[in-house]
């Protein structure tokens, strides 16, 4: 129906589903929930509306929205993998969520990742064979801005041309990339090149695929896409945005209470605490960091430490907000002779003149993201754990992003500097965090630990990334180009030296998942069942990143996306008539 800011404009609809959460994956479900004219949906946002919010729109400005309004501004515990250090967690607090401010790569995963969550939840429908029409219903796959030749870039048998969320290839070519494919077949091994990783065996070097809609060189978030003019007009659909949900309310007692209440407040000043109930479920979708924290607010949590911040526990669920798994991540950067890289581009009056080439037409270097190409790579022998974390043999532990500069400007590398970086990622960590409690007020931030290379086992490997960095940029293709290692990246080579550099320099790529996690039903273990309903209460699902039992070995958007398209049809389901 709209987007509205003032909940006094919602509060005399009856809602059949409350949606907590206006992210990537709660635009999604309420979406496709709505498709059924008799259905009335809210969703609850806490954030302002994506609409006019320019850094959101283009593709280059993604990291303008750290520490703005749109940021939940999050920062972590202290960390021990870290030595101790505290990092930032952006989170989008905007509709659209995450996929509102996310650097925008899609990245499937590969096949075992799927099958291992289906195994272990006893539920096939959780397989990456199962979820391969949901891919292609969430996919448009679009021609890239700049409108070149693509053969040979992608499989267009993977893809989805009639989804609802745009994603290209890049589209404006950086001097790097023609360097990064000749390498591939100067090194070859697990540095070949691989024609489209999104095929669920990514193992090797490809180019990367972006949530920008090519045609008009803008991002493509759930908001922009499942919430576009065309769904918003729908009666049944409504929105309310600034809106903080702070705790859902038991309605009903029993076995398994129920909770069809939602209580929150009006981001204005001077709000106070208001409720909406539905009348057949709530959905919590307020990503991995919120759905826990709610949960927890409301009394659904370990009740030993639900108590110890003076909380009365109703529901004792040990695993809400633990098993919180993110990909650990550096941005290696290396000084490169040339002057074309991202350091010429964030330069004030360069950035003006392609915003205004960006807002005539949609082009140029703006409707990129942070690197063109990607790879996907698996330690061997040794650095290998007992128990090897990653899905299978076709699933990588760890990622490299070939960027043509700094990813994210910073005071290590001196600004006069130009850089290419080969960004490395933990994509299948055996370390896990947690979200608890601070203190009893629903509005407080929770602790968030994210457990950063917190195993040895992950430094270990980590070790063996910064290495096969290393190998990488020795490629002939990059003589004339790579000088050598920028910043305190020089001189790191020694497990000694790598390891102080990680603790310096790691910090999350913004992945965490598995706070409410799936298990079997009637496992003691796990938040959902596979159904993603809430164990031991009625009325209560949670569908976001929250729900992996293990985080997926890539970029995290399409599984989210994924799931999403796959619990919509479950809740359907559930209601024939
Ligand atoms: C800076 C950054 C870069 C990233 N880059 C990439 C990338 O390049 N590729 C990729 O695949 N993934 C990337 N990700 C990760 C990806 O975006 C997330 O995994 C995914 O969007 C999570 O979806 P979600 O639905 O679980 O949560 P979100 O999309 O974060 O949605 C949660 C929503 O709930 C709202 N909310 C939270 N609490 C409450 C509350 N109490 N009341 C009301 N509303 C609430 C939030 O404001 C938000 O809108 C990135 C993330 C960030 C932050």
């Amino acid at each position: 129906a709209a987007i509205h800011k003032n909940s006094v404009e919602v509060q005399h609809i009856k809602f059949d589903f409350i949606i907590v959460g206006g992210g990537t994956a709660g635009n999604v479900v309420a979406n496709r929930l709505t498709e059924n004219p008799k259905v009335n949906v809210l969703v609850i946002e806490a954030g302002p509306s994506h609409e006019g919010v320019l850094n959101s729109q283009v593709p280059w400005f993604a990291a303008n929205n750290w520490f703005s309004t749109y940021d939940w501004n999050y920062t972590t515990t202290p960390q021990i993998g870290l030595r101790g250090k505290s990092t930032i967690l952006p989170r989008g607090y905007i509709l659209g969520g995450s996929s509102s401010i996310n650097f925008l790569i899609y990245t499937r995963s590969t096949i075992e990742d799927y099958d291992r969550i289906a195994k272990i939840t006893g539920d096939k429908g959780w397989s990456w064979k199962t979820l391969e029409p949901y891919f292609k219903k969430n996919e448009k796959f679009v021609r890239p801005a700049d409108g070149h030749n693509t053969t040979g870039q992608f499989d267009p048998s993977v893809h989805g041309f009639n989804g609802i969320n745009s994603v290209s290839l890049q589209g404006s070519s950086t001097p790097i990339d023609a360097k990064v494919i000749s390498a591939t077949r100067q090194l070859g091994g697990d540095f070949k090149f691989v024609l489209d990783q999104n095929n669920g065996k990514p193992i090797g070097v490809g180019w990367i695929q972006t949530t920008v809609d090519g045609p008009t060189g803008r991002r493509s978030s759930s908001a922009t896409s499942y919430l576009s003019p065309k769904f918003l007009r729908r009666p049944n659909l409504h929105v309310l945005v600034n809106a903080q949900v702070s705790r859902v309310l038991q309605t009903k007692g029993g076995n398994t209470p129920t909770f069809l209440k939602v209580e929150f407040k009006q981001t204005s000043p001077g709000s106070k605490l208001t409720t909406l109930t539905a009348t057949r479920e709530i959905i919590l979708s307020a990503g991995a960091i919120g759905s826990p924290h709610i949960l927890l607010n409301s009394g659904i949590g370990d009740s030993k430490a639900l108590r110890r911040v003076g909380l009365k526990p109703l529901v004792d669920l040990p695993d809400v907000g633990a098993n919180l798994a993110d990909h650990a991540a550096i941005a290696n950067p290396f000084v490169a002779r040339g002057n074309n890289t991202f350091e010429e581009i964030r330069k004030p009056e360069v950035t003006a003149k392609l915003l205004k080439q960006w807002k005539a037409n949609g082009t140029g270097p703006l409707v990129n993201s942070i690197a063109s190409l990607i790879s996907f790579h698996r330690v061997f022998g040794n650095d290998i754990p007992k128990l090897d974390p990653a899905a299978g043999p076709n699933t990588p532990h760890f990622e490299h992003l070939f960027a043509n500069g700094l990813i994210v400007p910073n005071a290590f590398v001196p600004p006069d500097q130009h850089i290419f970086s080969v960004a490395t990622a933990l994509v299948s960590p055996s370390s896990r965090g947690s979200v608890t409690l601070n203190t009893s007020n629903p509005f407080d931030s929770p602790l968030i630990d994210l457990g950063l290379l917190k195993e040895e086992s992950d430094r270990r490997m980590m070790r063996a990334a910064l290495r096969h960095a290393f190998k990488f940029v020795k490629a002939p293709a990059f003589a004339d180009y790579v000088v050598g290692p920028a910043g305190d990246l020089a001189g790191a080579t020694t497990d000694a030296q790598l390891d102080a550099y990680m603790a310096a320099e790691a910090g999350t790529f913004f992945h965490p998942t598995g706070t409410a996690a799936m298990s079997p039903k009637g496992a003691k273990s796990g938040v959902l069942d596979p159904d993603l309903k809430v164990k031991k209460v009625s009325g209560l699902r949670v569908v976001d990143a929250s729900i992996f039992p293990h985080i997926p070995s890539g970029h995290t958007q399409a599984s989210v996306y994924v799931i999403a398209e796959r619990a919509s049809d479950i809740i359907k389901s559930s209601y024939p008539h």
